[in-house]
């Protein structure tokens, strides 16, 4: 593990924080937006565009392939309205798809449409990522690919048709088929057959996308996707708020007995952060709409958990931590591919927890965390930044944790020191 020179000392908070937080847009919908727009029939927008680490990879991965892409209004630090010209899919690229799941998932079926050769390689964890049920689901249909993992090269054209695949280590590898599927000429149709996908809420929202661009989708028989060939419609499309992300955020509420509000929060979503309404409210927090967004409220107790997150993986370090910091135990199942996300979390989470003090450790499908006095230390993040949020929140009630390497953060949440420092003012 890279040592990081400059450990950042979380803040640790003895007053009630409350504050309103907004957020950039959704990592899973930008970077989902971007692909359908730089494959649609014309020129499209995307509104509220997340700009981070992973969707500038996708942006950048998109452009090497022969889209245009330029900003149409103000640009933030960590958002973007973006015009993006359709080109055709050229070969002869390079794609660096960093520690991206939707850039190394969502990326090769597109760059299987182009004639010529497309090179993948990315940050070195990348290499250790599920890639191979994707790539061998491209070669049964027709491409070259040199290998099952990162790096390789892929030289297309496909002409889809039917595959099978085991996409029980991500739901991505299901989702990066569909995305491109009614580019191909005949369409496609994709089986899973294995133990269950995870994360099903990311495959209703790459179906609910692709039907929004006028693209015929048949999700009706479990397990089997049917995407019909046809023009993706060219269109303007608002980003959501990162629900995701919002959890460190909301964590905070229920370990300081504040109110932390988030604007914009969707009636409807597909987004699985949208689960937090339910997980915090089970872990003692009072959870409302308001005018101003969605409220949670806690009271400084945090109650532990039984719960089964396959659906909402993503939020398992933010959950974890609050578990660390229970009046109860906890046990956190259904997460056995979380060993392939951007570090393996369950490890990383049972080590980061028992090195400060923590009683947590593995199961064969998750952790279990048992209530103990916690102390400072460092809380590595394993280049993975909800692992660097969740020691964030750990620190709101832990003197002394300083998170080693909190620009791992930039991955979804290119501002997230100074957000965090900013939440724990607004109240004051
Ligand atoms: O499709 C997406 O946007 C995502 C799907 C999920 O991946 P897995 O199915 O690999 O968990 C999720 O954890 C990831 O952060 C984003
Ligand atoms: C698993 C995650 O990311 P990725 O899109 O790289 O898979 C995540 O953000 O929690």
């Amino acid at each position: 593990m890279p040592a990081h020179p400059d450990p950042w000392p979380a803040p640790t908070v003895r007053e009630p924080v409350v504050a309103t937080v907004p957020l950039p847009g959704s990592k899973s919908v930008t970077n989902r937006a971007l692909l359908l727009a730089a494959l649609a029939d014309g020129p499209g927008t995307v509104l509220g565009a997340l700009r981070s680490r992973d969707a500038d990879l996708m942006a950048a991965a998109l452009r090497e392939l022969g889209a245009t892409m330029e900003p149409a209004g103000e640009t933030s630090a960590d958002g973007v309205d973006w015009a993006i010209t359709p080109g055709p899919v050229r070969g002869g690229a390079r794609i660096d798809v960093g520690l991206a799941g939707t850039v190394m998932r969502f990326v090769p079926p597109m760059a299987a449409l182009a004639g010529g050769e497309v090179f993948f390689d990315g940050d070195p964890h990348a290499r250790k990522r599920p890639m191979g049920p994707i790539l061998r689901a491209l070669r049964a249909l027709g491409a070259q690919v040199d290998g099952d993992a990162l790096p390789f090269t892929i030289r297309g054209p496909v002409r889809g048709g039917e595959v099978t695949l085991d996409a029980s280590a991500s739901s991505q590898l299901v989702s990066g088929l569909l995305l491109c599927a009614p580019r191909f000429d005949k369409g496609l149709t994709v089986r899973h057959d294995g133990p269950p996908v995870p994360s099903a809420p990311h495959i209703r929202m790459t179906v609910e996308m692709l039907r929004a661009a006028g693209v015929r989708v048949d999700d009706t028989e479990r397990d089997v996707w049917r995407v019909e060939p046809g023009p993706i419609a060219a269109r303007e499309l608002t980003v959501e708020p990162d629900l995701s992300n919002a959890a460190p955020f909301l964590a905070a509420a229920l370990v300081t007995g504040g109110t932390v509000t988030i604007p914009g929060w969707p009636e409807h979503t597909t987004q699985p952060g949208d689960v937090l309404r339910d997980l915090l409210t089970r872990m003692g927090g009072e959870v409302r709409r308001t005018q101003g967004g969605l409220a949670v409220t806690g009271t400084g107790r945090v109650h532990g958990i039984d719960a089964d997150l396959r659906d909402v993986g993503e939020l398992t370090p933010a959950i974890a931590a609050l578990a660390a910091l229970a009046d109860g135990p906890s046990t956190l199942r259904g997460i056995a591919h979380l060993r392939g996300h951007e570090t393996d979390r369950l490890a990383a989470l049972v080590t980061e927890i028992t090195r400060l003090g923590g009683d947590a450790e593995e199961t064969p499908d998750g952790i279990t965390v048992r209530p103990r006095p916690l102390h400072g230390g460092l809380f590595h993040s394993y280049d993975d930044h909800r692992m660097a949020t969740a020691g964030a929140v750990i620190g709101l009630a832990v003197p002394g944790v300083r998170v080693e390497n909190i620009a791992t953060t930039a991955k979804t949440l290119p501002r997230f020191p100074g957000m965090w420092a900013e939440m724990l003012e607004d109240g004051r």
